[in-house]
């Protein structure tokens, strides 16, 4: 906006105008100027009132965009009005710039401007604030423009040209006809003021010469610096270079190095190679080698395989010859075979007929053979009984010269008495001592003494004493001879359910049935074919015929037992066995006829050694115990051990405990025999030969296994001939 007297200031914004913030009084913020005019209005004289106003409006004009403060790009703009460079408004900025942050407050600005005029001749207040718009309106005069500058008369020109000189403006200034215009204005108008300018001018210029100075200094400090520093990078830059050259030098070493340690690595890589090469070029003419060879074999191969081929087929048409020709010889085979296998049974069944036959003609001889040895037996017994008694009647007659002739005749005739008893040392001292004997029984199980009360049997009736008895080894003879009462006990047949009355035994038993004797020859016949009497029909030869051992401590009841069994008697007060005796039972099992040889051996110890010995040819042992006397059981397993060493675990063993009549003193319970069996694989029963329970059935289970047994093995024999013969055919 214009003021009056022309100039051209900006409006100072009150607070609250312009951007519409709120005066600061009632809690409005004051416009800096505000401050100052506050100032003013409290305690500036009017002098300084002026030149305050004046700084305000200055500020204003700095301070174009009311920012509030001024800075140094506001200053420079002043360069277009004020009549100073650049360099002087720096210096002047710089001069106001009391805390030096590069902004010029207005307090800066008056307090600046107000120092300088009223530093000067302590002039009074209103006069520098006169002064300062003075100077300011000279400032704005000069805007007047330079007309005014002619109207200078030489003393002024004078006079300011020795201000000049004074002030060595020709140093600082350019150009002086601003100061000049300003100066001279000022002499027209308020040559009070002039002092003070010159003074002010006096000081401007001392500064600007200090300033000059200074610059002066600085740039040639500056290119003192500037010098050092070109010397500086001058010489750095000659390092620099030293260093790349160096760096370079070693790069390049280096590089020549890893070039030649390349190189060298290539060398060998590029050897490595070319023996590689070598390897595979050889490799190749080995490969292309065994090629053509390969080749040329494959052509042989197929040659050779054209020929096999040909071969083959040959091969194939003979062998589907041969195969025909093999199905033939299979076909004429099988039917060989078939014939074999029903010429072999046939053979067999004539073997067996054969056998059997034979078995039965050897029976038939032994039996007869029995017979006429018996016959011989007896005629010689009679002999001797005849001569005996001749010799009796002669020692009679010498009765002095009574002496004890041996007897004659069978072999056992020394150990056996005139009623066929075996005689022991004791029965010898006895006969000649008269000590009573006690009653025995017979080899063949019959009581030897004299006739049995109640016994249907006469067993040797007249005065004749019982025949001898002879011991044949189980080895020596199959079948020894039987004997009773002086005949001989064919080979009874005696099914169980045959009906025979037991007229033997003391007091019938009740239901043992009795047991019906088989017709034997009148007594005495002579001994001779014509021994066998008609109805003594030789009975049918058994299907099967088992060798049975049976043992077991003393008066156990071995002996009643066989009795019981063969004869269905029991005669208590039994005698001792004797070594060995024997018993022959068929028994039908299963339909089928099956002999059981019972060899009943002697239990006393001093028969061990002939009772061991019949176990080897035996089929099957029969073990009993007295299950009212513990030590007989007690003696089961010696038993058994002996039967183990002598037959091993080959033949059946049938465990009995006897005199099971006996309840009230058993001795060994049930349970004891039972485990005794289970631990030794034995069939087990209790029996009683006194009552006949288990007599039958016992024998009866034990003649079945026997059988089964023998079946099982005649089958695998049959089976393995079979193969055989098969492999023989077909061998
Ligand atoms: N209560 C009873 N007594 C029996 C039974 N079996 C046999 N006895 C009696 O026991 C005694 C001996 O009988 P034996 O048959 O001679 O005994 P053993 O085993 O043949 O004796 P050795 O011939 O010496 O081995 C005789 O007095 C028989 O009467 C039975 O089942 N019950
Ligand atoms: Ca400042
Ligand atoms: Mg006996």
């Amino acid at each position: 906006m214009a003021t009056p007297d022309g100039r051209v200031v900006s409006r100072p914004q009150r607070p609250g105008q312009g951007s519409g913030q709120k005066p600061k009084g009632s809690g409005a913020c004051l416009h800096p100027l505000d401050s100052l005019e506050q100032r003013e209005t409290q305690e500036q004289a009017p002098g300084q009132l002026i030149m305050l106003r004046k700084a305000q409006e200055f500020f204003q004009t700095c301070d174009a965009e009311g920012k509030g403060f001024i800075a140094r790009r506001d200053m420079q703009k002043l360069h277009k009005e004020l009549p100073l460079s650049l360099e002087e408004l720096e210096d002047v900025f710089d001069a106001l710039d009391a805390d030096g942050n590069g902004y010029l407050t207005p307090e800066e600005f008056t307090t600046g401007f107000s120092h300088f005029f009223f530093s000067q001749n302590n002039p009074s207040q209103e006069d520098a604030g006169e002064q300062v718009t003075q100077h300011h309106e000279e400032q704005v005069y000069q805007s007047r423009g330079e007309e005014d500058l002619g109207n200078m008369d030489e003393d002024e020109e004078a006079q300011f040209q020795m201000l000049m000189d004074r002030l060595g403006a020709q140093k600082v200034l350019e150009d002086e006809s601003d100061v000049k215009q300003l100066w001279l204005q000022l002499k027209k108008d308020e040559p009070h003021l002039l002092s003070n300018f010159e003074d002010f001018l006096t000081r401007i210029f001392s500064q600007l010469q200090e300033a000059h100075e200074e610059k002066n200094e600085l740039e040639c400090a500056l290119k003192r610096k500037i010098a050092a520093y070109d010397e500086e990078i001058q010489h750095l830059y000659e390092e620099m270079e030293q260093q790349i050259k160096n760096e370079k030098e070693q790069f390049l070493l280096k590089d020549t190095e890893r070039f030649q340690a390349r190189s060298q690595e290539l060398e060998q890589k590029l050897l490595c190679k070319e023996q590689e090469l070598e390897q595979l070029t050889q490799k190749q003419k080995r490969l292309e080698g065994q090629c053509t060879a390969l080749h040329h074999d494959k052509h042989e191969t197929k040659t050779e395989n054209n020929k096999l081929k040909l071969t083959n087929q040959e091969l194939a048409r003979e062998l589907e010859r041969t195969s025909q020709e093999l199905q033939e010889a299979q076909q004429q085979l099988e039917s060989l075979q078939q014939e074999a296998c029903k010429l072999h049974q046939e053979k067999e069944m004539e073997v067996y007929r054969v056998t059997e036959s034979l078995q039965r003609e050897k029976a038939g001889l032994l039996k007869q053979l029995d017979f006429l040895r018996e016959r011989n037996k007896h005629l010689r017994d009679e002999r001797d009984i005849c001569f005996q008694k001749d010799k009796a009647a002669k020692a009679n007659t010498a009765a002095s010269k009574a002496s004890w002739k041996r007897r004659s005749g069978s072999v056992i005739g020394k150990y056996v008495d005139g009623r066929g008893i075996l005689r022991s040392q004791s029965e010898e001292e006895e006969e000649v001592f008269g000590i009573p004997r006690r009653s025995s029984l017979g080899l063949s199980g019959y009581p030897l003494t004299e006739e049995e009360p109640g016994t249907g049997e006469t067993g040797h009736g007249g005065p004749y004493p019982r025949p001898l008895r002879r011991i044949i080894s189980i080895e020596e003879d199959p079948l020894p001879q039987l004997l009773d009462g002086g005949f001989e006990q064919p080979l009874s047949k005696c099914p169980e359910e045959e009906e025979v009355s037991d007229q033997g035994v003391q007091g019938q038993i009740q239901g043992s049935p009795p047991l019906k004797l088989t017709p034997t020859s009148p007594r005495g016949q002579p001994v001779g074919k014509e021994a066998l009497c008609k109805e003594e029909s030789a009975p049918s030869a058994p299907d099967r015929l088992f060798k049975i051992v049976f043992v077991g401590n003393s008066a156990v009841g071995k002996t009643s037992f066989l009795k019981r069994f063969c004869e269905d008697r029991f005669s208590p007060g039994m005698a001792a066995t004797v070594g060995i005796d024997y018993r022959v039972k068929t028994v039908n099992v299963d339909d089928s006829q099956v002999a059981l040889q019972l060899w009943d051996t002697a239990g006393q110890e001093r028969y061990r050694c002939i009772t061991q010995q019949f176990f080897r040819k035996a089929d099957a042992v029969i073990v009993m115990y007295d299950l009212t006397a513990k030590q007989s059981f007690l003696s089961v397993r010696g038993w058994l051990s002996s039967v183990e060493e002598a037959v091993g675990d080959r033949v059946p063993v049938l465990l009995l405990g006897n005199k099971l009549d006996n309840e009230q003193e058993r001795e060994v319970p049930r349970g004891l025999g039972e485990q005794l069996a289970k631990e030794n694989n034995l069939i087990f029963y209790e029996c009683s030969a006194y009552s006949g329970h288990n007599t039958k059935e016992s024998l009866l289970h034990l003649a079945r296994f026997l059988k089964e047994q023998e079946d099982t093995v005649r089958e695998d024999t049959i089976q393995v001939g079979r193969l055989a013969k098969k492999k023989s055919c077909c061998g």
